[in-house]
């Protein structure tokens, strides 16, 4: 059965798809929005052995002429070089205006694939077929694309948006649980910055949500977590304000990620930490309760992610901070909360106080 969550775009609308076991109605859903002609699947060598010889089949028996190209797996693949190199893999594939690009993995081969869509040819459309939790739960919804540069991470990209998106919850079973706790980070985020409820739900749930098996659970928390993405970002599609909420977390998190060197910290982990520097700036500048600040940080301790990042000096990710896309003028904003469920934009935290809550981390 497909669960299906709009993202209402306008003419750039598209559909999520949800479900268990669903991978092999891809060609037939491509088809269903439109699309025609020759494809090129990227994926990365985790993923390509277990799911792309069925992408591939539904590909082509729904007609379509699919090429398939390989990626190292890992945060370093996201980078110039893989852009340049899935240009050529676009070439040798005959990929033409009509066709697509299909990004079956995680966020870094959704990012990095929907990105390269996005400029070849001045833009040619692409679909999701996420394979990570936290690529379904985050990032193959929304349309930024990108990759990062030596100077920090996500510095160059596009908005754009998918022609549809298929999650397959049965691809979560070969996930490896580090890389499942990490997806868990950006959950647990959308109860912080806009559902108490889904929070506490959450909560209530705290041992049943590494289960994949738990097919309910899971198509509840995925659903759930699109729903919230797919609602902000119909309201602010290219972060004029308040789609910047879904960088709680993230400020910190991705200095933190560049510091340590990619890879080191897996995004969701140094979301997991930005997100502990951020609960501990809200209860210092916004009125989050420290009540509600230690239910935040039991979530993340519970859920085996990391809350602490020791060893990395506060000068290097002071650095980082000023290249953030949200930093105005050498001053890094954050995303801060009043209480869990409420958030709000482009706070300043004193450089002295930025300080001392790195240190304490
Ligand atoms: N565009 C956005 O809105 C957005 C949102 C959140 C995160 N991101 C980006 O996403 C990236 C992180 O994504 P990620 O956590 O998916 O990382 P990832 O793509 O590196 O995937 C995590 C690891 O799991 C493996 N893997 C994925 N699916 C698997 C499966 N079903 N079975 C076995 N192995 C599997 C991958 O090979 C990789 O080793 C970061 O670059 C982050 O910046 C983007
Ligand atoms: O979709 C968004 O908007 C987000 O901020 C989601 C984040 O989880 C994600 O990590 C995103 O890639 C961060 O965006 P950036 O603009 O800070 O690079
Ligand atoms: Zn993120």
């Amino acid at each position: 059965m497909l669960y299906d969550v709009p993202v209402n775009l306008g003419d750039r609308s598209y559909q999520i798809h949800i479900g268990a076991g669903v991978l092999d109605r891809l060609g037939a859903l491509c088809a269903e929005a439109g699309l025609k002609g020759k494809c090129l699947v990227v994926t990365d060598e985790n993923v390509g052995g277990h799911y792309a010889q069925t992408a591939l089949e539904s590909l082509e028996t729904a007609g379509f002429t699919a090429g398939f190209a390989t990626l190292p797996p890992g945060e370093q693949t996201k980078c110039g070089d893989q852009v340049f190199a899935l240009y050529s893999e676009c070439i040798k594939a005959g990929l033409d205006r009509k066709s697509f690009v299909v990004a079956l993995g995680g966020g870094v081969i959704g990012d990095l694939s929907g990105f390269v869509a996005s400029t070849y040819l001045r833009g040619i459309p692409f679909v999701q077929v996420p394979t990570s939790l936290l690529a379904m739960v985050d990032s193959s919804v929304g349309g930024k694309t990108g990759i990062n540069i030596p100077e920090g991470k996500n510095l160059v990209g596009a908005f754009y948006q998918p022609e549809l998106v298929l999650a397959d919850l049965d691809t979560l079973k070969t996930l490896p649980a580090r890389e499942y706790a990490a997806g868990l980070a950006e959950v647990v985020k959308y109860g912080i910055i806009y559902d108490a409820p889904f929070f506490q739900t959450l909560e209530e749930n705290m041992d049943g949500l590494a289960d994949v098996n738990n097919a309910e659970l899971l198509a509840k928390m995925v659903g759930r977590s699109c729903e919230i993405k797919a609602d902000v970002v119909a309201q602010d599609e290219r972060e004029g304000g308040l789609r910047a909420i879904l960088n709680f977390g993230h400020t910190a998190g991705h200095a933190l990620e560049k510091v340590a060197g990619y890879g080191e910290y897996v995004h969701g982990e140094a979301v997991a930490v930005g997100s502990i520097f951020a609960a501990r700036a809200s209860a210092e500048l916004t009125g989050l309760s420290q009540a509600e600040c230690d239910r935040i940080e039991k979530m993340f301790k519970d859920l085996g992610l990391p809350v602490k990042a020791p060893g990395y000096n506060w000068a290097d990710l002071r650095v980082a901070l000023s290249v953030d896309k949200k930093t105005v003028g050498g001053m890094p904003k954050f995303v801060l909360v009043s209480e869990i469920g409420k958030s709000s934009l482009g706070n300043e935290i004193p450089e002295a106080l930025m300080e001392q809550l790195w240190n304490e981390l």
